[in-house]
């Protein structure tokens, strides 16, 4: 039996893709054949289910090419079944476990986790640009893609939007799963996260979801301020967290904003969240820009050597797009889209007439200074009490408000905030922001004129 699906895993890998395979089909164990029904152990029922729906064809038609007609698969659910195919001989390097910690999923043949995301393979470290506002990130995921005795945990990046916080996740998971191939590393994002334990209280699965989770290596969970405000969801977040970090387990958690600043995540959680080692990606810089808009121009050059891009264009672009990588990446891709469809060199005159609406976009930027500004003035004081030490309400309150509208309509981090509002230490920021939250819900007046203020500087 063993060697028939063997074979039979052989054709499946290929016809369902590896990604599918190794979540999917991989986990089985055809147990028996007869009278056209194949009967496999299956670890969960979810991992059973899905097949069933989705690859049972697949499944039929290899085994009747093997010369064993089947026409339904039937499964039985046997936790931690054993793969179907041999494992190498040689097992690779694993890593490293505090003493005392489950085996090794080698010996123990865990069955692979089957709640994750697939990972973009195009996320690599390879792939992605360092500079200065995020070469400390880039760092840690470098350190924690290694393996070993885990030195922080969680890992927790933070930052704003398209600045490279899941392209990171998934190098890590790419660069980690190579050194350990054997190893179960389990991405997803929070809402998925969610969605599975919602899935498995209504399937009466809880058991295996939480089985499921607590035999990875590394748990990665993506944008972990969905879960806010979510109860169930971050109680049983919470265990398996505590569950993962006691057997020595790697975690890595993204989010937009550091843990303090989570609304409605509980407290206990965001004191766990904490431990490790918290980092930030900034908002990128003009040499940043620039040097992933020529290596992004590379990649494109490699498919499409005859691409021309004319002098300037690309500082240019650096320049004018300052949002987010995302968007300069989509630029980037329009104006090549544009070249090869027309055939003509990409000029600067033909950037700003391709790209004039995301030019006209980041036109309206805000920044602190035109905050700093409008705030000053409605409130009649002088623009140097933004940035000075005093303390008296009718200037300090001013500059909360200032401080609320710079987290609110600009993409820069408590600590960039801080060092414009002279120097002052992230938590003074976030502090002054929190009143303000809790002053518009209180004081009609004061919201008014936050709303206002907000309607000038987006005008
Ligand atoms: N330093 C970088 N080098 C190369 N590409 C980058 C870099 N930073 C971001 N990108 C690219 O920008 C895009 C957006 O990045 P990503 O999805 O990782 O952002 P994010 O921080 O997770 O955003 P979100 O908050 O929306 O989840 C991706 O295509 C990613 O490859």
């Amino acid at each position: 039996m063993d060697d028939l699906w063997g074979q039979a895993c052989a054709t499946l890998e290929t016809s369902v893709g590896p990604n599918n395979f190794n979540h999917w089909i991989k986990p089985l164990r055809l147990t028996g054949l007869d009278s056209g029904i194949a009967h496999f152990a299956s670890p969960t029922r979810f991992i059973s289910d899905w097949v069933n729906r989705h690859f049972a064809k697949d499944i039929m038609g290899v085994l009747s090419r093997h010369g064993q007609p089947v026409e339904r698969l039937r499964f039985d659910v046997v936790p931690q079944a054993a793969p179907g195919r041999a494992r190498p001989a040689a097992a690779p390097a694993r890593p490293a476990r505090p003493a005392g910690s489950a085996a090794a999923p080698a010996t123990a043949r865990v069955a692979r986790p089957d709640l994750g995301a697939p990972l973009d393979p195009r996320y690599t470290f390879g792939n992605f640009v360092v500079g200065k506002p995020n070469e400390l990130a880039h760092a840690a995921a470098r350190r924690v893609a290694e393996g070993g005795p885990v030195g922080f945990n969680p890992l927790f990046l933070y930052g704003g939007v398209g600045l490279g916080k899941t392209h990171l996740m998934h190098a890590i998971a790419h660069d980690y799963q190579t050194r350990h191939p054997l190893a179960q590393v389990l991405y997803l994002s929070a809402e998925q996260f969610m969605y599975r334990f919602v899935q498995a209280l209504r399937e009466s699965t809880i058991m295996d979801f939480k089985g499921m989770f607590r035999n990875v290596n590394m748990l990665m969970v993506d944008d972990v301020q969905f879960i806010a405000g979510k109860d169930s969801t971050q109680e049983e977040f919470f265990h398996t967290f505590n569950a993962l970090v006691d057997q020595g387990k790697q975690i890595v958690i993204s989010a937009d904003r550091a843990p303090a600043e989570i609304k409605g995540l509980e407290e206990r959680i965001k004191s766990r969240l904490s431990c490790g080692l918290i980092v930030d990606l900034h908002p990128t810089t003009y040499e940043l820009r620039l040097g992933i808009l020529q290596s992004k121009t590379e990649g494109f050059r490699a498919q499409q050597p005859d691409l021309q891009i004319g002098a300037g264009v690309l500082e240019f672009l650096a320049h004018r797009i300052t949002t987010n990588v995302r968007v300069l990446e989509g630029a980037l891709q329009r104006l090549f889209a544009h070249a090869s469809l027309l055939r003509r060199e990409i000029t600067l005159e033909v950037a700003q007439e391709c790209l004039a609406d995301i030019l006209r976009t980041n036109d309206r930027k805000i920044s602190i200074d035109d905050i700093q500004r409008r705030v000053a003035e409605h409130y009649n004081i002088r623009l140097a009490d933004m940035i000075g030490p005093k303390r008296a309400r009718n200037v300090a309150r001013p500059r909360q408000i200032a401080m609320y509208l710079s987290k609110q309509l600009t993409s820069r981090s408590l600590p960039e905030i801080g060092r414009r509002f002279g120097g002052r230490d992230h938590t003074t920021i976030m502090h002054g922001i929190r009143k303000i939250e809790e002053l518009v819900i209180e004081d009609h007046a004061l919201a008014e004129d936050v709303n206002m203020l907000r309607r000038l500087l987006e005008a």
